[in-house]
């Protein structure tokens, strides 16, 4: 596992955080797992099929509906791991699984402030793609590439002034100018939950889409 800085401050990409052996035994688990989204309950309008492990965060009311438990066993040595480094101040609470099929991206957002933690954690599984980060001041847009089996940590002017994004394009270009074709990719996303309701005066940033 190698630490990389990117231009984007605050963001840091862990290589290789997973090996293939681990990624497929994830993979596998949350196969055998029921998915939401694309008319699936409980979260029936999202345009990708998700997960949600720890806490049930609703898109349509904006809001923690409910707690499940502690987050599965499959994620055990990933949360060992995550602590060890000191990669989140607290245990995450949260784990959101993604799958992005060709052709499905997710809009620019930033993970709601006043719902979750300081220090976003992503793992790419299965496929790469560039996350697009974009300064919500300067509008200034930066592509990072994110390698299957690695992990990016968004704290900071990442976490809070950036917002972050993928594309829904069949092809994109890594930064060694190579093009590459984009594939199914299953993200697992670590968070803690600090709140369970955005106050009514304050933007969500939820992203449905
Ligand atoms: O798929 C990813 O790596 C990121 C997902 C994400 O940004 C989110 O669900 O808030
Ligand atoms: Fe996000």
């Amino acid at each position: 596992m190698k630490a990389i800085g990117t231009s984007v401050p605050g963001l840091v990409l862990y290589e290789d955080f997973v090996t293939k052996q681990e990624e497929a035994a994830l993979i596998q688990a949350v196969n055998e797992q029921d998915w939401s989204g694309i008319g699936i309950g409980p979260n029936p309008e999202l345009k990708r099929r998700t997960q949600q492990y720890g806490h049930l965060f609703s898109y349509r009311f904006r809001k923690v509906l409910e707690e499940y438990g502690p987050l599965p066993s499959f994620v055990d040595d990933l949360v060992v791991r995550i602590m060890n480094h000191q990669l989140m101040p607290h245990r995450p609470n949260h784990l959101l699984v993604n799958e992005y099929n060709q052709g499905q991206g997710i809009m620019p957002h930033t993970d709601a402030p006043a719902l979750f933690g300081p220090s976003i954690l992503s793992l790419s599984l299965l496929t790469p793609c560039l996350m697009k980060f974009i300064h919500v001041e300067t509008k200034e847009e930066t592509d990072i590439y994110l390698p299957a089996r690695s992990l990016i940590t968004m704290t900071g002017d990442a976490r809070y002034l950036y917002k972050h994004g993928i594309s829904k394009d069949l092809e994109e270009v890594a930064p060694d100018g190579t093009h590459f074709e984009r594939g199914k990719r299953i993200s697992f996303t670590f968070r803690e939950i600090i709140a369970w309701e955005v106050p009514s005066d304050q933007a969500c940033g939820c992203q449905k889409s």
